[in-house]
């Protein structure tokens, strides 16, 4: 049976159970991560464990574990359930607090790591291309609750996905306060445009790793990305549109609100990055096994 890392044990997930006054189930009080491991190799490790502790930081909470005890965890949980590949979600609530929300209740974090095997999000999507749908309802503004912080309050991303459901779509489009695109519901957005790359600014998303690993290897083949503010006409006359995401890895969008992008299938520059992906996460990362 799957081991569970909690709070300092590892338990069968059959066992592994947070009390209902964990201000992470009362409140969403907490932040995580989705990481993954490829052919016995933590992609990005230090990237995910640096943004686990920057969103932590972000609402005030001080993980009781170091970074590097952080890390080994993680580590420890794949060794536990023999895992080359898989999809790691480490998760630290407020933890256990009473029914008010005034956080200082909680007298400390609690940690879980799950660690399972898990194909690519979007399954055989990705050789026919994303269909993908612009929603109403609009990405949290980062004066109200920052899209910065990977934080266990998902319904913003979740009504997104409802909707995109609801309209028939592979993934939801969310534009801003301003009305600029600014991300999927749980990945990053680039276009190409004449061949050049534009991907939006960090303000109003999540400071994706793949989308950071995908401007390295766009880089590596002599594209500078661009950050730019687009709006949803630069995605419709856009020539290749793809989304970026650890679950998502590096997945072509060839419709969008019923416009075919470019020639409707995957753009040229979208499969080379498919493919530059697939071979920098089969070769890097931080070995599992001795
Ligand atoms: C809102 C959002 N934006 C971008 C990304 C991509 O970031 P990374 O390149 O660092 O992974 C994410 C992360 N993507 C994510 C996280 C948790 C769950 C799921 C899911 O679809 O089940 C997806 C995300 O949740």
């Amino acid at each position: 049976e799957l081991l569970i890392y909690l709070d300092g044990k590892f338990v069968p997930k059959s066992e592994a159970r947070v009390s209902v006054y964990d201000h992470g189930f009362l409140y969403g009080d907490g932040v995580f991560e989705g990481i993954r491991a490829y052919n016995g190799r933590v992609f990005k490790l230090k990237e995910h464990v640096d943004r686990l502790y920057d969103s932590a930081k972000a609402i005030a909470m001080d993980i009781s574990l170091t970074k590097e005890e952080m890390s080994e965890i993680i580590l420890e949980t794949l060794r536990k359930n023999n895992l080359k590949d898989a999809y790691i979600r480490p998760i630290v609530s407020r933890g256990v607090g009473d029914l008010g929300l005034d956080p200082r209740n909680c007298e400390k974090p609690s940690v879980v790591v799950i660690a399972q095997g898990w194909g690519a999000m979007y399954g055989d999507l990705y050789e026919v291309g994303l269909k993908g749908v612009s929603v109403c309802i609009r990405r949290n503004a980062p004066d109200a609750l920052s899209p910065n912080i990977k934080s266990l309050n998902y319904l913003n991303n979740i009504l997104a996905k409802i909707e995109a459901n609801e309209k028939g779509g592979d993934e939801a489009i969310f534009l801003d306060q301003n009305g600029f695109v600014c991300e999927g519901s749980g990945d990053n957005i680039f276009i190409v445009k004449n061949n050049q790359v534009f991907t939006p600014f960090t303000i109003s998303n999540l400071k994706g790793i793949t989308r950071a690993t995908a401007i390295e290897l766009l880089d590596e083949i002599g594209y500078k990305v661009i950050e730019a503010n687009l709006g949803l006409f630069d995605l419709y006359t856009a020539d290749e549109i793809f989304v970026t995401g650890t679950a998502a890895e590096s997945a072509p969008l060839t419709k969008l609100d019923g416009r075919l992008i470019g020639t409707g299938k995957p753009g040229a520059l979208t499969l080379k990055m498919v493919e530059a992906f697939d071979k920098i996460t089969q070769s890097t990362g931080t070995p599992i096994y001795k």
